[in-house]
């Protein structure tokens, strides 16, 4: 009796790891019919909104092939530039986020990564694969966290203008106090992406942390919204990224000129921004989780997160 029980479990597990065996080979092929390549589409997601009004996708685990879209954006050979900033005490995130940047990031494909950071000394050796790069730049320290995160966009601007127009296609800019955990690759492509802050995506637009004030150029008004965007990251064409970094800066200033700064600093300014200029694609919660935050069904995949840290301590301010 125990014999023939052991048999049939050995059975039954040689067919389960056979039958995985075949989905997986199938699922990795990167040749597929034609018939396969509408599969995954046609299958999508039914418990979250994949595309939106305005008709761009939203991206979502199961919503796309990751070896088709690869192969795709392979043949173009395109160059992706990315953007942190590590300054002051942040700098102490920078080795997790580009470690964790290689098993994940655009695996495979060429990446140019700019580290602007007050510390350049401080600036951790990571070994780093074929056709990627690291470029440290300095930028002075503040003594206000609102500042340093708001000058991003002036910096990005400066950074696209002297430097990238030629020499990158896609740009993404990203906050240092994260981790990749999962793939971020090709399905992220699109002229302007934005990505769902994990905070607010099951919330009513009306309880949406926009600059509610109409004296701000980041103003939005009630009942005006579509997602609430988040400022840790952003990206898209270069010249995309360009106006989008350009505009936001030009809209800061200006209401720093008057005394103004907008509730989230940047983020309602690249808030206001998407709400004119429709993003083409936007990336769901999965682009930017937050470590504390329990993990909601929907998401089944947390690609990249920030990690739980102490603002008393990190801080300038
Ligand atoms: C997940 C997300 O969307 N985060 C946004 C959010 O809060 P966060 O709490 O995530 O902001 P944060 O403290 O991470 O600051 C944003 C980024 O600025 C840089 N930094 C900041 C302070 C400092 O002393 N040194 C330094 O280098 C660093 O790259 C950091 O990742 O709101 C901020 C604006 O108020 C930004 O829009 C962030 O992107
Ligand atoms: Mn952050």
């Amino acid at each position: 009796m125990a014999v023939l029980h052991t048999k049939a479990v050995t059975v039954i597990l040689s067919v389960t790891v056979l039958l995985g065996l075949l989905y997986l080979s199938q699922y990795y092929r990167v040749s597929l019919s034609f018939e396969e390549k509408w599969k995954t589409v046609e299958a999508g997601r039914t418990d979250v909104v994949t595309v939106t009004p305005w008709l761009a996708p939203v991206v979502w685990e199961g919503t796309f092939n990751p070896f088709l879209l690869d192969s795709i954006y392979k043949r173009k050979n395109i160059t992706i530039a990315a953007t942190v900033f590590a300054v002051g005490k942040y700098i102490m995130f920078l080795k997790d986020f580009l470690q964790t940047s290689e098993e994940h990031f655009f695996v495979g494909f060429r990446v140019d990564f700019y580290v602007f950071t007050d510390r350049p000394n401080e600036v951790p050796k990571v070994n780093m694969a074929a056709g990627r790069m690291l470029t440290v730049r300095s930028v002075p320290s503040s003594n206000r966290w609102q500042e340093i995160s708001a000058r991003r966009m002036e910096i990005i601007q400066n950074l696209i203008e002297k430097k990238l127009q030629n020499r990158a296609d896609y740009i993404f800019c990203l906050d240092v106090d994260s981790k990749f955990h999962g793939r971020w690759g090709a399905e992220s492509l699109g002229g302007l992406v934005a990505v769902i802050h994990p905070g607010y995506y099951r919330d009513d637009r009306s309880r949406f942390p926009y600059e509610r004030s109409p004296a701000s150029n980041a103003y939005v008004a009630p009942g005006e919204g579509d997602f609430y965007y988040c400022g840790g990251a952003f990206g898209g064409l270069v010249e995309e990224v360009h106006l989008l970094a350009k505009t936001c800066r030009k809209n800061f200033e200006d209401d720093a000129k008057r005394g103004i700064e907008a509730a989230w600093q940047e983020e309602s300014h690249l808030n206001r921004y998407m709400w004119i200029n429709k993003p083409s694609k936007v990336l769901s919660p999965e682009y930017l989780w937050q470590d504390f935050k329990p993990k909601n069904p929907e998401v089944q995949i947390i690609r990249f997160s920030g990690v739980i840290k102490n603002y008393a301590n990190i801080r300038p301010n």
